[in-house]
């Protein structure tokens, strides 16, 4: 199904394994085997405090399931050490905006390592900031709370955002997944996809329901009827 401006309506819903119960990880992983993607939140301690998965963790998720793996680097100077993400089985990796030093070369890396290669923005950073990088990027995350934790309730104007996002793109003829990320639910889903948003991510709205496939199934929902 198309809508007016010709986007297929709806999107893929990524459930954040930072909201997932350690103690019960591969029991987690089992109840989210029909998300599109996992997303993977690598936090270093610096460019956000927390400290959260390491490339060993991504490998560890990888080798136990099937879905495809979105890797977000919250790290300061990606260009140090995405190798080591390059160098896993992740689909997307995607790095922050803010952070790096080389952007244009990171994401010859990472197509190079046969990658998806995704740029992230902080809810500050302007999406007129990519408009040199989005013609080589596969993908924009827009954070649409403040990185570095979840469960935070999504930063106001972020719709419009992503509206904006989707309007650079196609002023300049290109047309990456755009994905969002952060107080992402039900009740905000639709406006979000309608807007231009292909690819949800949803911690908290996911893993804080008992029933996880059926939480996937109404984010869809809800995406395809905004
Ligand atoms: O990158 C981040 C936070 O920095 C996210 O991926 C969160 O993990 C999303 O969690 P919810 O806001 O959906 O609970
Ligand atoms: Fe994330």
């Amino acid at each position: 199904m198309e809508t007016a401006d010709g986007r297929q309506a709806g999107a893929m819903v990524a459930p954040s394994l930072l909201a997932a119960d350690r103690m019960h990880f591969g029991r987690e992983l089992e109840s989210v085997a029909d998300a599109d993607y996992l997303h993977v939140d690598v936090m270093d301690g610096h460019f956000v405090p927390p400290i959260a998965f390491g490339a060993i963790d991504v490998r560890s998720v990888a080798a136990a399931s099937q879905v495809p793996l979105d890797v977000h680097l919250m790290v300061d100077n990606p260009d140090e050490c995405i190798d080591q993400y390059l160098d896993t089985e992740a689909r997307i990796v995607t790095f922050h905006w803010e952070a790096a030093t080389h952007a244009h070369r990171l994401v010859e890396k990472t197509h190079q390592a046969g990658k998806l290669s995704g740029v992230a923005l902080n809810p500050a950073t302007p999406p007129e900031a990519l408009r040199e990088l989005l013609r080589w990027v596969d993908l924009v995350l827009v954070m649409t709370v403040d990185p570095g934790y979840g469960g935070q309730g999504i930063v106001e104007g972020s719709r419009d955002k992503v509206a904006r996002t989707s309007r650079l793109c196609r002023e300049l003829g290109v047309s990456p997944i755009i994905e969002v990320d952060g107080g992402v639910k039900t009740d905000n889903a639709g406006t979000l996809a309608a807007a231009g948003a292909s690819l949800l991510v949803a911690g908290s709205a996911v893993f804080g329901r008992e029933d996880r496939a059926a939480a996937i199934h109404e984010l869809r929902l809800a995406a395809q009827e905004g």
